[in-house]
């Protein structure tokens, strides 16, 4: 089947700054990409060529013409005082495929209703999202990344705010989803997400994929990925240290 995206040796940079070079990667119906690395190695701004959102130095990207995007941004990039509700933020998401000037259809109006009773969000659509916890933020942005049925979901550390009581709801949410459109999701934390994505793409300056979920030391070190073990809070998380050789 033809891939939804091809990126084909991407080079990217911020002034003269280059932050990604030799890039490749493909994604294909119902992948379920992890992009992990270390801090500043380039997880966003791979993420922001894919959307369309920085041109590349040099390079290729390759889009079939089915493919329709679903992003979560970071959520620590949302400004919280911006005075929209709920369900504004939820529709907002149709611009992906809906004119800016189309009013919301009954459908998307109903849809906004199964997408938070999908994912599990108990409050009124007029709730400014001012009111919100940052988790609960997250999830909004979750239904506003689906409004479009998207076939490509692009998840920007989803975890991060996310209680721990709705963190293993969000993978078996994703779970769920992946059975309808592939998915990539960027974390710095490995052992967070080796259960449930299905490849791995190590992200720093360059790109290495691993056609497995399994990440062990040794895979990591055979590509100068090595981790470390970070503690937020109580719980100890493995990370991957910046790499040297880049
Ligand atoms: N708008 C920008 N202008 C200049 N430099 C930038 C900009 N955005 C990112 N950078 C730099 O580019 C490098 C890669 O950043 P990027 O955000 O893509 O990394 P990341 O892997 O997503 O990091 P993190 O895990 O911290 O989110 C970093 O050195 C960062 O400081």
């Amino acid at each position: 089947m033809e891939p939804l995206i091809q990126l084909d040796n991407i080079r990217a940079a911020y002034d003269k700054n280059v932050v990604l070079n030799q890039v490749n990667l493909t994604v294909h119906a119902n992948d379920f990409i992890g992009i992990i690395g270390p801090n500043g190695g380039g997880k966003t701004t791979l993420l922001k060529i894919i959307l369309n959102l920085i041109q590349p130095l040099s390079g290729r990207i390759i889009k079939s013409d089915s493919v329709n995007i679903g992003y979560l941004p970071q959520v620590n990039t949302i400004d919280k005082q911006f005075p929209v509700t709920i369900k504004d933020v939820i529709l907002s998401g149709r611009f992906a495929t809906d004119k800016w000037w189309k009013r919301a259809n009954k459908e998307q109006l109903n849809r906004v209703d199964e997408l938070l009773e999908f994912i599990g969000l108990d409050r009124s659509h007029n709730v400014p999202i001012g009111e919100l916890s940052g988790g609960q933020m997250q999830r909004v942005f979750l239904c506003r990344a689906l409004i479009s049925k998207p076939n490509l979901l692009i998840l920007d550390e989803p975890n991060t705010y996310v209680d721990k009581t709705f963190e293993a709801n969000l993978y078996n949410l994703l779970g769920e989803l992946n059975e309808q459109m592939a998915i990539l999701l960027v974390s710095h934390d490995v052992g967070t997400i080796s259960s449930m994505v299905k490849t791995i793409a190590c992200v720093n300056g360059g790109l290495h994929y691993h056609p497995s979920n399994k990440i062990t030391n040794e895979i990591l070190q055979s590509y100068n990925c090595p981790i470390e073990l970070v503690s937020h809070g109580h719980v100890p998380h493995r990370v991957l240290k910046h790499h040297d050789h880049e």
